[in-house]
């Protein structure tokens, strides 16, 4: 349940407040709690002249023109007490607690309306996955997009030991037995929307860096060991090491020559006289936490078509930083392989059919994306009802004029109608075994994932247009605006580019054309 700030329990009058405006003393009040800053003017990163200028007064609309509720919980030593016989209006959300604000919640979150798609394991699953983003993923997320470091080793085993890396993996066998977040969700019950609530919920910090540094390499590369490990030993020890968290996996297919077109791919294998080995030469460009991973699943070309090796960190494997447009934390690594010497047994799946290795993951890889960028895009429609009913300029709240309507009208479609589209997308993928998921909604999801990021785009320039210049600053009111607007390219891009998957959803449509259509 959301809560008021805690203060001392001493209690004024306006009036004491008001006489507090001097030199040596500067108080005043912000939604009835009184603040005494006299120590805080110099440190006081808006100055101290603006400070001065509500000594002694009601501050509580200047200071929500300017500042995130936030800013007050972290300086809440600040605060002396409250206003006698008054009570503060706004609230604080809790860990776990939903939002209040509309089009904040997806549909089936806001308690007026139903869904036919979630059960009681979903609900339960929604609260305990926020409330871990809350408290562990968001304050952490927020320090690592700042300084750029990596994953802490310590949220990795706090994750690995709620079972939230099992459940990145998606429904499968390797969430049997598991203790998912206290026994939220049975693993057995796990399935594609349950799947959708953690991919969601994992958006919550708005740290589009992060996210990515969060191991989405582990998503998209242990699925590969997951369902083509054919050496069993092998298979064990690297699940084991990775969902222990002692361990990180990547995916390394894209290269400088070949991105989306990964037939275009030059890394090499070639068999030892003996066979035994691979020798592995090449490189990889835009590989999503490279730079920290020990274990690599990697798209080589061999002899007649292209295969799909793990590579483990060693000899003749290097990794340096891209830096790119998003925060360092994603480890984004250009790779290099110089005569890297690999076990035959590392093979995923058959030689020479890695494409079917590598097209197998796609579909899932895209379909997470879709959560992650609408999540992301209802973050920001939030932000922006907010900062609407807050700002005042030319003497009206922003949300007073028609124009700053309109673009959230425009927004609130925007981001609905795409999650009502995944919630369809995702009922088909509960209910469809894995061969027909492959043959029909190959189309469907790459439409999404390129639909979802042109709305994205549509959603960053009206926010940006909101928000104006605290839209360009990474610090204070704008941070979410400012980290989306650069980022969402990052969904529109990656896991196939729009232009690559719109081509691709009509040319599945054009396989099921029947001949006999005609007008
Ligand atoms: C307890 C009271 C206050 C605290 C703890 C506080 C703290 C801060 C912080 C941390 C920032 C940096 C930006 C951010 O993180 O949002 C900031 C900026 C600022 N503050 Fe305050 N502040 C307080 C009250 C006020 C009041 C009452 C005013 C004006 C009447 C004010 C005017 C400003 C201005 C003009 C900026 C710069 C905003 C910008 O760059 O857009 N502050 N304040």
């Amino acid at each position: 349940m959301p809560t008021v700030l805690q203060t001392p329990n001493k209690t004024f009058t306006r009036e004491e407040v008001a006489k507090h405006n001097t030199e040596d003393s500067v108080w005043f009040i912000i939604d009835s709690v009184v603040y005494d800053v006299s120590e805080f003017l110099d440190a006081h990163p808006g100055g101290e002249a603006v400070l001065r200028q509500v000594a002694g007064q009601d501050a509580t609309v200047a200071f929500y023109n300017l500042h995130r509720h936030e800013v007050l919980q972290k300086y809440n030593n600040l605060a002396i007490g409250t206003i006698a016989g008054e009570k503060q209006s706004i609230v604080t959300p809790e860990p776990g607690d939903l939002s209040q604000v509309p089009y904040a919640e997806p549909l089936w979150l806001r308690p007026q309306f139903r869904s036919p798609y979630f059960k009681d394991s979903h609900r339960r699953l929604q609260r305990a996955m926020r409330e871990f983003t809350d408290k562990y993923m968001r304050p952490e997320a927020l320090e690592r997009e700042k300084d750029g470091k990596y994953v802490s080793q310590e949220l990795v085993e706090r994750m690995a030991k709620a079972g939230i890396l099992h459940m990145r993996m998606g429904p499968g066998k390797h969430l049997h037995g598991v203790k998912l977040l206290d026994g939220a969700v049975d693993g057995k019950e796990f399935d594609y929307f349950h799947d959708m609530i953690c991919c969601q919920e994992g958006v919550r910090p708005a740290c589009r860096g992060f996210q990515d540094g969060n191991l989405a390499g582990m998503v998209i590369g242990l699925t590969c060991i997951l369902n083509f490990c054919t050496n069993e030993a092998l298979k064990k020890r690297v699940l084991d090491d990775v969902f222990s968290g002692r361990k990180k996996i990547c995916l390394a297919i894209t290269e400088a020559f070949a991105g989306s077109d990964v037939a275009g791919l030059r890394t090499t294998a070639v068999k030892t006289p003996d066979g035994k080995h691979y020798i592995v030469n090449g490189t990889k460009k835009w590989i999503t936490n490279g730079v920290f991973c020990d274990y690599f699943v990697v798209g080589v070309r061999t002899g007649k078509g292209l295969s799909v090796l793990l590579i483990e960190r060693g000899e003749g494997v290097e990794t340096k930083q891209i830096k790119t447009s998003y925060s360092t934390t994603a480890g984004t690594a250009y790779i290099t392989f110089d005569n890297v010497k690999v076990p035959a047994e590392n093979l995923l799946g058959e030689e020479n059919k890695g494409i079917y290795v590598i097209l197998s993951n796609f579909n899932h890889e895209r379909w997470t994306m879709c959560c992650a960028s609408i999540a992301y895009s209802r973050i920001v429609v939030e932000e922006c009802l907010k900062w609407a009913h807050q700002r005042l300029v030319f003497g009206k709240r922003l949300i007073d004029q028609p124009v700053i309507r309109l673009k959230l009208a425009k927004m609130i479609a925007l981001v609905e109608s795409h999650q009502a589209w995944l919630e369809s997308i995702t009922y088909q993928m509960c209910h469809m075994p894995y061969a027909e998921q492959a043959k029909h909604l190959g189309g469907p999801i790459a439409l999404l994932k390129m639909s979802a990021t042109r709305a994205a785009h549509e959603i960053a320039d009206e926010a940006v247009q909101i928000w104006g210049g605290r839209a360009l600053t990474q610090t204070g009111m704008g941070r979410v605006i400012e980290n989306f607007n650069r980022t969402y390219k990052f969904d529109a891009i990656l896991g196939g580019a729009e232009e690559v998957l719109g081509d691709l959803g009509v040319r599945q449509a054009m396989k099921f054309m029947p001949k006999s259509a005609k007008l």
